[in-house]
């Protein structure tokens, strides 16, 4: 006989998703996105343009993103048991706020070549669960219109810092304007790395004025120009390029930026224990210990390797946050309990966007918390907090 389940009336955990996905298995049905993130990746390259998929699939070289992910297997959980899990809170205390969980959204560039939606649909499903969302400066809408999408939950900014102090400014104050709580500067990309399926395809999508929203809305930007920026696409794209990098700039140049604001400030691309000494020396509220998901260095340490390091030398005094390979629950778990106080999502958010727009991003959030959650009370640990490095095998 087929007994009836009602999910609804289960304990309330991130769990029940689980549990969810099963009843509707009684009913026939079966998900309509793949489960895992390897088949999530291979549906999404199934819909998008090659160029497209190759630009968020690919790396710098490839060893460093192969790094990210191996890695992680060399750090194993070592479960307790009869311990009481049956409350469970995933929530993190980040920059001084509490979150209802561990995990962030990534600023991830150009989404409009992923799905029409792009951050608008990211930002209302970040709201749908309320993961924080930081959001690029490349992004394909301007900052104030994917801010009003998160509605209640977090947003932080995400700077490429550029070579005019007056545009680094504006992009800045319109941030803290629109009601984004922190700043992150990424570090690693003071230029585009040698990216071999980028070039295969000869394809950069700023090339053709995509992820330029933020510029094209700013100020102090389109001064630089002679005409609007909808009346010549090219000037834009010349003007941009002329702007967006800084190679020149050093550890002195933060105090400029550090009075631009009165948001905190998060450096991204930090794996050297002495430069994350350095950012807490620069008055900087944080570090998120990250190689740009192997898209810069190629060779460089894998990033869950160089996060005790940095959580050794700075953790007591700043917020760490780590991210370049999370895929699953156990990768969560395995950062947090090394000392990461919050991860960043990345490419498994943008497969979900790839599949379905925002209600596949929303698919993959619930899904990585509800493995997040099971994965916890199954090591015998009722909260993240719990979590240290004898959670891990020695
Ligand atoms: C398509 C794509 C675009 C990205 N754009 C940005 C960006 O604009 N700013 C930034 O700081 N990081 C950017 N990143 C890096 C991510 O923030 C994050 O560090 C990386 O995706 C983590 O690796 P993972 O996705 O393999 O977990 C981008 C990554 C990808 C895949
Ligand atoms: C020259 C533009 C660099 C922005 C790249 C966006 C990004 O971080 C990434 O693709 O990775």
């Amino acid at each position: 006989m087929t007994r009836s389940f009602d999910v609804a009336t289960a304990p309330e955990h991130y769990g029940n998703h689980q549990l969810g996905i099963y009843a509707q298995g009684l009913k026939g049905q079966l998900p309509e996105l793949p489960l895992r993130y390897e088949d999530m990746e291979a549906r999404a390259r199934e819909v998008l343009p090659p160029a497209a998929y190759w630009y968020v699939a690919g790396g710098a070289g490839e060893t460093s993103m192969a790094a990210n992910r191996s890695a992680f297997d060399r750090y194993r959980l070592l479960p307790r048991m009869l311990t009481d899990v049956s409350q469970r809170d995933l929530g993190r205390t980040v920059l001084g706020k509490r979150q209802v969980s561990p995990l962030m959204i990534a600023p991830l560039g150009v989404q409009e070549i992923i799905h029409d939606q792009a951050e608008l649909g990211v930002a209302r499903a970040a709201a749908a669960v309320d993961v924080p969302m930081i959001l690029s400066t490349v992004s394909s809408f301007a900052l104030e219109d994917v801010r009003k999408e998160l509605g209640t939950t977090s947003g932080w900014y995400q700077l490429y810092w550029p070579n005019d102090d007056a545009l680094a400014t504006s992009l800045v104050q319109r941030a803290e304007k629109a009601g984004y709580e922190a700043i992150v500067v990424t570090l690693d990309t003071k230029m585009l790395a040698w990216r071999e399926r980028d070039l295969d395809g000869a394809y950069l999508p700023f090339l053709k004025g995509q992820g330029l929203a933020n510029y094209t809305s700013d100020p102090v930007f389109c001064a630089g120009l002679e005409k609007p920026p909808q009346d010549d696409m090219r000037a834009v794209v010349k003007h941009w390029s002329d702007v967006f990098a800084a190679p020149a700039r050093t550890w002195d140049d933060l105090a400029r930026l550090r009075d631009a604001t009165k948001l905190p400030i998060v450096l991204k691309g930090v794996l050297h224990p002495e430069d994350a000494i350095k950012a807490r020396e620069a008055g900087m509220d944080g570090v998120i210990v990250s190689n740009h998901g192997g898209r810069q260095v190629e060779g460089s340490i894998a990033a869950i390797d160089a996060l005790a390091g940095v959580v050794d030398a700075v953790g007591a005094r700043m917020d760490v946050l780590f991210d370049s390979g999370i895929r699953r629950g156990a990768d969560v778990l395995k950062a947090i309990a090394l000392g990461a106080d919050a991860v960043l999502i990345g490419r498994p958010f943008a497969w979900g966007l790839a599949c379905a727009g925002q209600a596949g991003v929303e698919e993959v959030l619930r899904r990585l918390l509800a493995d997040i959650d099971l994965t916890l009370a199954l090591t015998g640990n009722d909260s993240l907090d719990g979590l240290s490095r004898v959670s891990l095998a020695p």
